[in-house]
């Protein structure tokens, strides 16, 4: 069936217009469980008996040095690599070892990547539409039948990021900052019960990174947000509890106070100068 018949059909509610269900059982308390995770390539231990736990509504910044397996642990939450051992559960009721990659972010779970990926030749307004869209190529057909939910959350979406002013503008023509805010903000289109930032402020002046840790810490609460940064300061104006990652497990984990005097921490991080 053609896209166009999909959308002239009125007695059924599409996917890509339903809202997302968050089945996810946090009763719990925790949102995300990493147990005994470890995963090798070619022999080397990249995540080693790894345990964590985020608490639902939780920001975490987790820290570590190059290598020790930040990316790998989100390629394992959202299903981009399996691990060798251990058992990763998304609330108490979602084994996302099951599970494959469109499946774990459909039940919940945005992941950001550092360079931003809007599209350039589309206004800030259609970016978040086409965020909502599964078939991208519904665009022009889907915005004469927008739903006041889906305009009331691109208003809402725009408010977070502070790109009100812009929903006209072409994404091309924005800044970096404004373009990674745009990013989350396509994300958030979905409400994800849980976000993964990866370095969200590289790059970024320092009134942009003021910015990003107003909306991070804004976000937090109403879903669950994990940030990997290398930028200490930024850590620091943000972070509740930080984990800090060496050699595939959790060196040391606790508010940044902590973490910054514990002399294991210095040894293998902090004494670098990052
Ligand atoms: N697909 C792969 N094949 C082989 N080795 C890999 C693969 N992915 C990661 N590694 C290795 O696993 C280790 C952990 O890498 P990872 O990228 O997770 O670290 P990181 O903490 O994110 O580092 P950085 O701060 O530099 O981004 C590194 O030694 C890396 O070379």
């Amino acid at each position: 069936m053609s896209v166009f018949q999909q959308l002239t059909e009125r007695d059924r509610v599409f996917d890509f217009l339903a809202p997302v269900q968050s089945p996810v059982d946090v009763r719990h308390g925790a949102i995300l469980y990493l147990e005994d995770v470890s995963v090798s390539f070619d022999g080397f231990r990249a995540i080693n008996n790894l345990n964590l736990t985020i608490d639902d509504g939780e920001l975490r910044c987790i820290i570590g040095p190059n290598g020790a397996g930040k990316t790998t642990m989100m390629d394992i939450i959202t299903g981009k690599t399996r691990p060798d051992t251990g058992s990763v559960w998304f609330g108490s009721r979602h084994n996302l070892l099951t599970l494959n990659e469109p499946d774990i972010a459909a039940l919940g779970i945005g992941r950001k990547f550092q360079k931003p990926t809007v599209f350039e030749a589309l206004t800030v307004f259609e970016n978040l539409e086409l965020a909502m869209a599964a078939d991208k190529r519904v665009l022009p057909t889907l915005t004469a039948l927008m739903t006041q939910d889906i305009r009331d959350r691109i208003d809402e979406v725009l408010l977070l990021t502070g790109l009100q002013e812009l929903r006209g503008a072409l994404a091309g023509i924005l800044s970096h900052g404004q373009k990674q805010w745009l990013e989350i903000g396509m994300l958030l289109m979905q409400r994800p019960r849980l976000l993964l930032v990866d370095e969200p402020v590289a790059g970024m002046t320092e009134q942009e990174m003021e910015r990003t840790a107003e909306l991070l810490t804004g976000l937090a609460g109403k879903q669950s947000v994990v940030v990997v940064e290398h930028d200490m300061g930024f850590v620091r104006s943000i972070a509740r509890t930080v984990t800090v990652l060496h050699q595939g497990s959790v060196l040391a984990e606790g508010t940044m106070d902590q973490v910054s005097a514990n002399p294991k921490v210095i040894e293998v991080y902090l004494g670098e100068g990052a």
